[in-house]
């Protein structure tokens, strides 16, 4: 456990309160099959140095609310307090993505979309996206804007996948595939992590259908 007293109750309560308005938001979209996807906001100020953050107990199935749903871990993913919840199996890469970024919020959704265009563009390494208006839904403006979204391995040993993430956070977009899994996206909040991860999904669905359109499918 690390020190964590300047934390105070009320901002955790408020943290834990987000994080359960986009839990039951993301779960009537059905974005949380199988007990996935996990979420995370940041509590108080950013310091890479030292920084805390609230985040979905692993293994819990996500569209229900229950008592123990959330906890407050520190910048290496460790339990702040005494608990008997172990934070997402996936909190190394959310400390990566806040390290990097100082974002104040994670989000981790599996979809059929993002799964399967994981593994359509994965030779390329990205989805190339060419003027979508969604775009901007990324905080993107610029007129017919093409974006890459970064793909990384998928490993079951989580550390494994954190180098790649570290390596390709660079690329502009708030955002990256994990292959045949699913989409990380952040952002300075809440509000704004849930509007990228809302784009990137329309996103994804367009460039699906497009494709089968391309192919007479
Ligand atoms: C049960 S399948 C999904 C998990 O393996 C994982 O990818 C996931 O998103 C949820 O893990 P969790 O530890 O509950 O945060
Ligand atoms: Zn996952």
């Amino acid at each position: 456990m690390s020190s964590f007293e300047h934390i105070t109750l009320e901002q955790k309560q408020q943290a834990f309160a987000e994080l359960r308005e986009v839990k039951e938001l993301f779960a009537s979209r059905g974005w949380f099959p199988g007990t996935s996807g996990n979420l995370s906001v940041r509590v108080g100020d950013f310091d890479p140095e030292q920084f805390y953050f609230a985040i979905t107990a692993s293994g819990k199935d996500k569209t229900v609310n229950t008592p123990e749903d959330y906890l407050l871990v520190d910048k290496q993913g460790k339990a702040c307090e005494k608990t008997n919840l172990r934070p997402s199996a996936e909190t190394l890469i959310h400390c990566e993505i806040y390290r990097l970024t100082g974002a104040g919020a994670i989000f981790h959704i599996h979809s059929v979309f993002n799964n399967v265009i994981s593994e359509y563009f994965w030779n390329r390494g990205s989805v190339p996206v060419d003027g979508v208006e969604l775009i901007k839904g990324l905080n993107i403006w610029e007129e017919e804007a093409h974006i890459e979204i970064p793909i990384v391995s998928n490993y079951a040993d989580i550390p494994r996948i954190v180098p790649e993430v570290t390596e390709r956070l660079q690329a502009g977009v708030p955002g990256i595939l994990l292959r045949k899994h699913g989409i990380y996206a952040w952002g300075a909040n809440a509000f704004e992590a849930k509007r990228h991860i809302e784009s990137f999904e329309f996103i994804f669905e367009y460039v699906y259908r497009l494709e089968l359109l391309k192919k007479g499918l």
